[in-house]
């Protein structure tokens, strides 16, 4: 556990400013970029199954929308509070920006435990909480998707009570949605998959052979799982993976299929009680800190914090989850030689296959798996790339480097169109 005072609003604005300060900015140049431009915070009353009522608190937040309409995904968590969304709505932005589709940034979020909830509780709270953020949402303005603690069946949700608001369905106004109601082939694989094509990019680009070498998951949920499940088929040898129960080892390589299914037979797809032969059961500071060439962080933030980041001993982080490094720690990384790839790459394939989603909604027209995959790929070839090669040309990091690129594309936006009236 860290013992950080973490604001992940802090994080991302540090790491503007560096890169501002690089791209040779005056504050005045960019300080617009360093605020969201609306925040709505709702309280959200549910009736329970047993008659109550309780109230939860609710957030979506518009970094910006000058590249396009704001997108980002919707979080339910018990953690969530109104800087964390702020944070991820702002790194939605970048990551659109790093990885060039036009949108801007968004997130949500309701401070609440879904595990604890009901089916029909959490379709309750969905569709209230739907209908308090339906003035500022919708397929030109602001257009969600999952994240942690929400999935295509929320989405499902969310579609259905803005279509019933508007008077006709309306599709495009969320992302991520179950194929039956015009969600995209290869979406729910999505971000798993650009993790992978991004870990490979990595691997290759340092010369380190990718079959055989040993990799390290932290999180087994959407994410988390689908990247095991790639980076495992891809040849790498999968030394240990975690949830929120905690953490499998195996010094020979964990059989990661057999993890898969065990965990999607479970309610709630936890690890915990999954027992094999030289498989140990290990906590989630230790996963974190084991030698691995590859780790890949696909919980939360926070996790490689200044009291565990001088334990690292991964040579490669590939962050899947958002913000899963504080400031503090990236910098005893790069003091230790470990290569690190920026979330906002890293896990960016989930809102490139969100856009890929859009774009069939909005034309209503139908793309293979197959397409998606191959446009995914380009498009995450060709931002890894973008990114290897200015940080290589300015000495940076690769956070810093993606960010070079990502602020200058956000900055532009907003300064070409000019400040309004
Ligand atoms: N779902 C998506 O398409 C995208 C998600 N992300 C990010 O990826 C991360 C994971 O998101 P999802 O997989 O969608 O969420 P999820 O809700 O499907 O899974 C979260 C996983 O993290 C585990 N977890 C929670 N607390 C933990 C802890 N303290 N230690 C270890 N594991 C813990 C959970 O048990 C679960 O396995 C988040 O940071 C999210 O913002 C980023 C891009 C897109
Ligand atoms: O698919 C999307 O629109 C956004 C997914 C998301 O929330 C994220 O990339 O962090």
């Amino acid at each position: 556990m860290s013992t950080d005072k973490y604001n992940p609003y802090e994080n991302v604005v540090s790491t503007v400013n560096k890169a501002a300060a690089i791209l040779g900015y005056s504050h005045s140049d960019y300080e617009a970029v360093l605020y969201p431009e609306r925040e709505l915070k709702v309280s959200v009353p549910v009736c329970m199954d047993d008659g109550s009522v309780r109230v939860f608190e609710g957030y979506r937040v518009q970094h910006s929308t000058s590249r396009g309409p704001a997108k980002g995904g919707i979080r339910y968590h018990q953690n969530v509070n109104e800087d964390e969304v702020k944070a991820l709505a702002a790194w939605m932005t970048f990551k659109c920006a790093v990885v060039n589709i036009p949108y801007g940034g968004g997130k949500g979020g309701i401070v609440c435990d879904p595990t604890t909830l009901s089916e029909e509780e959490l379709r309750r709270l969905t569709r209230r909480f739907t209908a308090m953020i339906a003035p500022i949402i919708g397929p030109e303005q602001d257009i969600p998707a999952p994240d942690v603690g929400t999935n295509a069946t929320v989405m499902g949700w969310i579609m259905d009570t803005y279509s019933m608001l508007k008077g006709h369905c309306v599709p495009g106004v969320v992302t991520g949605k179950p194929l039956e109601l015009g969600g995209a082939l290869g979406r729910s694989e999505a971000t798993g998959r650009g993790v992978m094509i991004t870990s490979l990019n990595v691997l290759r680009a340092l010369q380190i052979p990718i079959s055989g070498t040993t990799a390290v998951v932290q999180g087994m949920g959407n994410v988390g799982s689908v990247s095991a499940k790639l980076l495992h088929m891809a040849g790498m040898k999968i030394l240990g993976v975690s949830d929120v129960s905690g953490g499998l080892y195996c010094e020979d390589g964990l059989d990661i299929p057999d993890i898969l299914e065990y965990i999607n037979a479970k309610r709630g797809n936890l690890l915990e009680g999954y027992e094999k032969e030289n498989v140990k059961h290990i906590t989630n500071e230790e996963l974190l800190e084991l030698e691995t060439t590859l780790l890949v962080p696909a919980a939360l933030e926070n996790q490689i914090h200044k009291d565990n980041a001088d334990r690292i001993r991964a040579k490669v982080i590939v962050e899947a989850a958002n913000g899963p490094t504080s400031i503090e720690a990236d910098e005893i990384l790069q003091k230790k030689g470990i290569v690190l790839v920026p979330d906002i790459l890293a896990n960016a394939g989930g809102v490139v296959v969100s856009y890929f989603e859009w774009v069939q909604n909005i034309q209503s027209v139908s793309w293979s798996e197959e397409h998606v995959n191959e446009q995914l790929k380009t498009i995450m070839d060709q931002a890894f790339k973008a990114v290897w090669d200015i940080s290589k040309e300015k000495e940076t990091t690769l956070r810093t480097g993606a960010y070079l690129i990502a602020v200058k594309r956000v900055v532009d936006a907003k300064n070409l169109r000019g400040i309004w009236p």
